[in-house]
């Protein structure tokens, strides 16, 4: 793999790093970009073809595990299977996560669970079982990924709120682990050109390049490129931040609900459900 079009050769040389969610969209691009810095990369989601495909493509230096974070079971094995590959672990990129797109009225409590279960609780389970890891190693950093809820996120209410959480939950942890040297640092996305916007109805993914100031949704390199700035030197300074990488949009303003993304007699569009054998 070449290098970095950013950040100097061999940034992270030495360094172990695990990215949830690594088999695809942003968590690809981000494992492929801590690899050009030269770290050793393991990535993890539930479906194993999917990652055993990206570790193909990454090549050298990365490889892969296939688990759940949303048990305790589930985020301990895959840090257990990291830090057996490599001795240490040093990076925690808490990329997997997502929602379903539907009006807050329409949200069944399941579903708000279900969303809350990912996003908040998976996140928490996965820096609960890196930790001592990560002390083991003298210290390292933590990032987790979020979208830029700062305005409400119509339509993704439950993980709007989700998100939000994942901020104060980042906040107190880095104030608690800045003794240990550990950086908790949270990377709040806009809107980025992932094959993931596809699953929305399909007004959402034509509108939402047209509402960012460039015009154009963020590449994935984009924000990986942040991703391997929280892990530099400068990540202690970092520690507690929100880093928000949104192009000035953040993830919705304006009014509700916006005309293009009504249909017949005005109603918002819910996204399909998934087919029960890809759940
Ligand atoms: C024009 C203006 C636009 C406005 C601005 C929009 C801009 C877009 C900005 C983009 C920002 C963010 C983007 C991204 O995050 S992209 C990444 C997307 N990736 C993912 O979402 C992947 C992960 N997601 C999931 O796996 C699922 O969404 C989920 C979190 C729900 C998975 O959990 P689980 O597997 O436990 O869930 P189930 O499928 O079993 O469902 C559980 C219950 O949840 C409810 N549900 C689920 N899906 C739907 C749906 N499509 N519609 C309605 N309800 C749903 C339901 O209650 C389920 O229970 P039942 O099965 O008993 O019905
Ligand atoms: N694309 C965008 O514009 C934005 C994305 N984001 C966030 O960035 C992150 C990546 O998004 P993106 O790449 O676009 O979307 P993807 O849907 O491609 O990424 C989600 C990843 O998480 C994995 N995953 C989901 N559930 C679990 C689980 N329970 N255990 C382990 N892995 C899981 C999925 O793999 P598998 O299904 O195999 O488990 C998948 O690789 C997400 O948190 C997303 O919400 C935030 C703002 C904007």
């Amino acid at each position: 793999m070449s290098g970095s079009e950013v950040f100097a050769d061999g940034l992270l040389a030495g360094r172990v790093a695990l990215v949830t969610g690594g088999g695809t969209g942003l968590g690809r691009a981000t494992a492929a970009e801590l690899l050009r810095c030269g770290a050793s990369v393991v990535i993890a989601g539930r479906r194993a073809d999917v990652l055993e495909a990206t570790v193909a493509t990454l090549g050298e230096g990365a490889g892969y595990v296939a688990g759940d974070i949303r048990t305790e079971a589930g985020a301990q094995a895959i840090v257990d299977d990291a830090v057996s590959r490599h001795g240490r672990l040093d990076i925690l990129v808490n990329n997997a996560g997502g929602q379903y797109f539907v009006p807050a009225e329409g949200i069944e409590l399941k579903g708000w669970r279900a969303v809350w279960r990912l996003n908040l609780g998976g996140t928490r389970r996965m820096c609960e079982a890196s930790l001592p890891a990560l002390r083991a190693a003298g210290g390292g950093t933590i990032v987790n990924v979020t979208f830029s809820p700062h305005n409400g996120l119509p339509g993704m209410t439950h993980s709007g709120a989700a998100r939000a959480g994942v901020e104060g939950y980042t906040r107190e942890l880095a104030a608690e682990l800045f003794d240990d040297d550990i950086a908790v640092i949270a990377a709040a996305a806009g809107h980025f050109d992932t094959d993931a916007l596809d699953k929305y109805p399909p007004t959402v993914r034509a509108q939402t390049a047209g509402g960012v100031p460039m015009q154009r949704l963020g590449r994935p390199e984009e924000h990986a490129w942040m991703v391997a700035l929280c892990a530099s030197p400068l990540r202690m300074a970092l520690s507690g931040a929100v880093l928000t990488v949104d192009g000035a949009r953040d993830n919705f303003y304006g009014g509700w609900p916006p005309a293009a993304l009504t249909v017949g007699e005005g109603e918002v569009p819910t996204e399909e459900r998934r087919p029960p054998a890809t759940r």
